[in-house]
């Protein structure tokens, strides 16, 4: 069976967990992602430790946001990790990705546009007025002109993002969560079935995967239902 596009965050408090997380998952998941609280405990052998014997995916997710030469040396630094994936914030500005994706030729570079855990009202009160997908469109746009061949947005904008950049941007959607689960502290959310119908690349899943019961099923049953999405649809999968 084909693993699913999806990216689990191993966001787990030691590095044994994360490595027993990814080996259950690795078969059914294309992508495994490492976060500020791994990275920051254990630092770069964390990714050679996650990735194992199976040589799955790794996305370094550490949200840089500083300014263009701080950028460009942290990227350097984390290069010879070869992610495939490394995030930097849009709102540091076009110098700032541009900075990240020159420094690290080999990796794909992702703007995270706005973060899903922010809801409307939150928004406003950082100063981003008006309907999100309006800021996350512009963000999207200025990322993709500075460089970065992925962005990272809701699922709930995944479409209108889609619609501005057109299909060759790889579009990674956080804020997932199957039918019936809790939101948690993410605000823009829908299910994963909806995030690939609307054109999602590689779908973030923490939380609904790691804190099951069982990792390893809950991720085959999730990645179950996105094929059957893309039979219906010919999307992703
Ligand atoms: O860049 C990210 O991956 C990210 C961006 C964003 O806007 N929202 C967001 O939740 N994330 C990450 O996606 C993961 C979501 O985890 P769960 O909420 O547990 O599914 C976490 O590791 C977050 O750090």
């Amino acid at each position: 069976m084909t693993p699913a596009p999806i990216a689990v965050a191993l966001d787990a408090p030691d590095l044994e967990t994360a490595a027993h997380w990814a080996s259950l998952v690795t078969p059914h998941v294309t992508t495994v992602k490492v976060g500020l609280e791994l990275y920051l405990r254990y630092g770069p052998d964390v990714i050679a430790s996650v990735r194992g014997a199976s040589g799955v995916r790794v996305f370094l997710d550490l949200k840089l946001h500083d300014i263009p030469n701080t950028v460009a040396g942290a990227a350097r630094a984390v290069a010879r990790l070869k992610p495939a994936i490394l995030t930097v914030h849009a709102t540091g500005g076009p110098a700032m990705i541009r900075a990240a994706v020159e420094a690290m030729p080999n990796t794909q570079i992702a703007a995270v546009t706005l973060l899903t855990s922010l809801s409307e009202a939150d928004l406003e009160q950082v100063g981003v007025s008006g309907p999100p997908e309006d800021a996350v469109r512009r963000l999207s746009a200025l990322a993709v002109a500075a460089g970065a061949q992925a962005l990272v947005c809701s699922p709930r904008e995944v479409a209108a993002v889609r619609a501005e950049v057109g299909p060759g941007i790889t579009l990674i959607t956080p804020g997932v969560r199957p039918a019936g689960a809790a939101s948690q502290d993410q605000a823009r959310v829908a299910t994963p079935e909806q995030a690939l119908a609307d054109g999602a690349d590689l779908l973030v899943i923490g939380r609904p995967i790691t804190g099951s019961a069982d990792p390893g099923a809950t991720a085959a049953g999730i990645a179950a239902a996105l094929r059957r999405v893309s039979a219906a649809t010919g999307r992703g999968a």
